[in-house]
């Protein structure tokens, strides 16, 4: 087994003494630098795990060394010390792309918990973007740089706050964030907040002694116990009342829980990623949403747009879900009904399109989904008034047979002009076409192939 690199940056003598020590005493090596320059240096020469820094140096800051090693040694973790209560520089650092941070005075075993899930980054390979790719479908520009902050923000700690209207994967987003992070052998615990009584939330999240209310049987562990080591997802947090707002925040500052009915502090190391679709923002300026706690969640903010400004991703995604959902009897869609799905708006994002292909799998007869086994609002499959429409604007009547050709090639070019007809006012669906036409899909398949019609 290789003995752990970890480069430490502190003009302070007694500070780099005190990491050397504790480091050494978790059989890690380590090298010290007290400035910017000399860090640089010892970077150029040596390979590392893990590198902690100062942010005050006296030729530069913190910040220079977390943006040169994003730069020149990505994959390397960055720790930033900060003094107590400067929250502002340990928010640039963890934006800048630092891994986490620590404060002065030193927790030591914060340190070690520190230290340890760093290193379980280093020991990762360096790039699991095939698997984020595996699961966060789509091909648009848009989704790709969603994945690709997903990716980076994996390797951090920082509190992020995910935003999107409904149903546009942002459950999924933070599972990702979960999965390809350190954390990833830990528990990924996701908790709806708007779905918790309000009585009863203190206790949810901080857990509860045998007693301490009617009803508190035994002793309780909550939210943050249990995600302990892992992930809290706080999923619709803009439903949180404001007194638990108060109560979270302190938990996420101090790293601390205390259950209800229990005189002690208990200590937490839980990521905190959240997300709602409503707009916190307007929240904070209403007053329904803390201001304090806001900035706290929203160290980092991803944005996974609406599917309707994504149409490129629906490709993807819906040959993945008619597989997902057909058990091995994958159903292709007909180019019309693809171009349909590209058009329409979905309000729902991709939970609507897993519906909507749900529904289509159930209801498609022939061997693949057109628009009107899409059954999108606003596409009414056609019916009676189709047919009826369709022989009204027919450019063919009994009058126009001359006699100049066979009655058999007269009716022939009549079915053509008809099938053609039938297949502009549909948008190319066949099944929708069929329909219009008053013949089975199968027939009219059969009449495309020996009309030569494409
Ligand atoms: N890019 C994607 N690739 C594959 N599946 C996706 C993608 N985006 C969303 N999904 C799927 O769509 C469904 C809805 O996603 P998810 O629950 O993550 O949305 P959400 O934004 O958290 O919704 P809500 O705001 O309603 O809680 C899930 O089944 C999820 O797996």
């Amino acid at each position: 087994m290789t003995i752990p690199q970890v480069l430490i940056i502190d003009d302070e003598a007694d500070i780099r003494a005190l990491l050397e020590l504790t480091l050494g005493r978790m059989n890690i090596e380590t090298r010290s630098a007290g400035d910017v320059a000399s860090a640089f240096a010892l970077l150029e020469e040596y390979r590392f795990d893990l590198c902690l820094t100062d942010m005050r140096l006296p030729d530069g800051d913190g910040l220079a060394i977390v943006r040169h090693i994003e730069e020149h040694h990505r994959g390397l973790p960055v720790a930033v010390i900060t003094a107590h209560g400067s929250m502002e520089t340990a928010i640039a650092a963890l934006k800048g792309g630092a891994f986490d941070f620590v404060c002065k005075p030193l927790n030591i075993n914060e340190l070690r918990a520190l230290v340890r899930s760093a290193l379980n980054l280093s020991k990762q390979a360096p790039s699991d973007g095939a698997s984020a790719a595996a699961k966060l479908l789509g091909d648009s520009q848009a989704i790709r740089e969603v994945r690709a902050l997903i990716e980076r923000l994996a390797r951090g700690q920082a509190p992020v706050y995910i935003s999107g209207e409904s149903g546009t994967g942002k459950e999924l987003a933070a599972r990702l964030i979960h999965d390809l992070g350190p954390r990833a052998g830990r528990p990924f615990v996701a908790v709806n907040c708007g779905a918790i009584p309000e009585q009863l939330m203190e206790s949810e999240f901080f857990g509860h002694k045998k007693g301490s209310f009617t009803g508190a049987f035994n002793d309780k562990d909550g939210l943050f116990k249990t995600a302990s080591g892992g992930t809290l997802f706080l999923d619709e947090v803009g439903d949180l009342p404001v007194p638990m707002q108060v109560k979270l925040l302190r938990a996420i500052q101090e790293k601390a829980v205390r259950p209800v009915g229990s005189q002690q502090e208990v200590a937490v190391d839980v990521r905190i990623l959240s997300a709602t679709h409503k707009n916190l923002h307007d929240l904070v300026r209403t007053g329904a949403f803390r201001q304090d706690l806001y900035y706290r969640l929203n160290v980092i903010e991803l944005v996974i747009p609406p599917l309707r400004e994504r149409a490129g991703d629906i490709p993807a995604l819906a040959a993945h879900l008619a597989a997902k959902l057909s058990m091995g009897r994958p159903l292709p869609l007909t180019p019309a009904a693809l171009a349909a799905l590209k058009r329409y708006a979905f309000p729902g994002n991709v939970r609507e399109l897993e519906n909507i292909m749900e529904r289509a799998l159930t209801l498609c007869e022939s061997g693949e989904i057109d628009v009107a086994d899409l059954r999108l609002p606003g596409h009414d499959a056609p019916g009676l008034s189709g047919k009826v429409a369709a022989s009204e604007a027919s450019p063919f009547n009994a009058s126009d047979y001359t006699g100049e050709r066979s009655l058999e090639e007269h009716l022939v070019q009549v079915e053509r002009a008809a099938i053609e007809k039938a297949l502009r006012d549909t948008n190319q669906n066949k099944t929708a076409a069929a329909r219009e036409l008053g013949i089975t899909f199968r027939a009219l398949r059969y009449k495309l192939e020996k009309l030569g019609i494409e």
